[in-house]
């Protein structure tokens, strides 16, 4: 099965942020990347997607996605940054179909499966956090790339906002590698098939989230946490 594989170091001038960072991803599994702050997170996802130049490798199915020029890169992966505030008063419409400029992708396609194709000749500086949420992650399907990474979806969402993207992208991974930077630990527990723990640039823990212990967890945040199991989910208390 094609496989994103990575591992990259990366220095902003002297400071080395991240130190080879390392994991694999593959359709049918949605994978975390979780961490304290500053640990390096929102760097790894820049550094796959290109728009920093690591050292070491980032491949998708066999092809090196760091030598490929930034259109051909956009046929492999797509990626939707941290959400501000939309720039430009586009229609729902015109922001979504930005994302097709590499690859011509489908922009009815990308918005139905948000829920936004009936919102498309709405302007995008009107809808909620959580709608510009959905009209980011419709941007980035629109380039239907196989691979899918997110930094923080759910950061400002009210939790059945995050709860709807949590649970679309359990739908998305059956058909893309989807990789998601969280910090909400309970979202992450929830939903990942597979979590990586980074911290200070390197990768800590990796593992199945059923595997995932207390004492790793404090070891990385700094404070005793406990997991504890409510109605068959994992959740994490303080
Ligand atoms: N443009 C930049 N120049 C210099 N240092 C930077 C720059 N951007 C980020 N950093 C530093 O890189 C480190 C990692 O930042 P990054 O945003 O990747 O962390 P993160 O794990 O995503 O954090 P958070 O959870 O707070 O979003 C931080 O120490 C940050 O200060």
């Amino acid at each position: 099965m094609p496989e994103l594989s990575v591992e990259v170091s990366f220095s902003y001038g002297r400071k080395r942020i991240l130190e080879g960072a390392s994991f694999s991803a593959r359709k049918g599994e949605l994978l975390s990347i979780i961490g304290p702050n500053g640990a390096g997170k929102s760097t790894l996802l820049k550094c796959i997607v290109g728009i920093l130049r690591p050292t070491g490798r980032v491949s998708y199915d066999g092809v090196d996605l760091l030598a490929l020029k930034p259109r051909e890169r956009a046929c492999y992966v797509a990626y939707v940054p941290q959400s501000s505030f939309p720039e430009f008063a586009f229609t729902v419409e015109e922001f979504v179909e930005m994302g097709t400029y590499a690859t011509g992708g489908d922009v009815r396609d990308a918005l139905e499966r948000v829920g936004l194709w009936e919102r498309r000749g709405e302007l995008i500086t009107r809808l909620s956090g959580g709608e510009y949420q959905l009209a980011l992650i419709a941007r980035a399907l629109a380039q239907g790339s196989d691979v899918l990474l997110l930094d923080e979806p759910t950061s400002h969402l009210d939790v059945n906002h995050a709860v709807s993207i949590m649970e679309l992208l359990e739908e998305l991974k059956e058909e893309k590698v989807v990789v998601t930077v969280l910090h909400d630990l309970n979202l992450a527990l929830q939903y990942s098939d597979r979590i990586v723990i980074l911290r200070e640039g390197r990768v800590f823990w990796e593992g199945r989230r059923e595997e995932l212990e207390e004492n790793v967890l404090g070891a990385v945040y700094g404070i005793p946490l406990r997991i504890r199991e409510v109605e068959g989910r994992l959740v994490v208390v303080p």
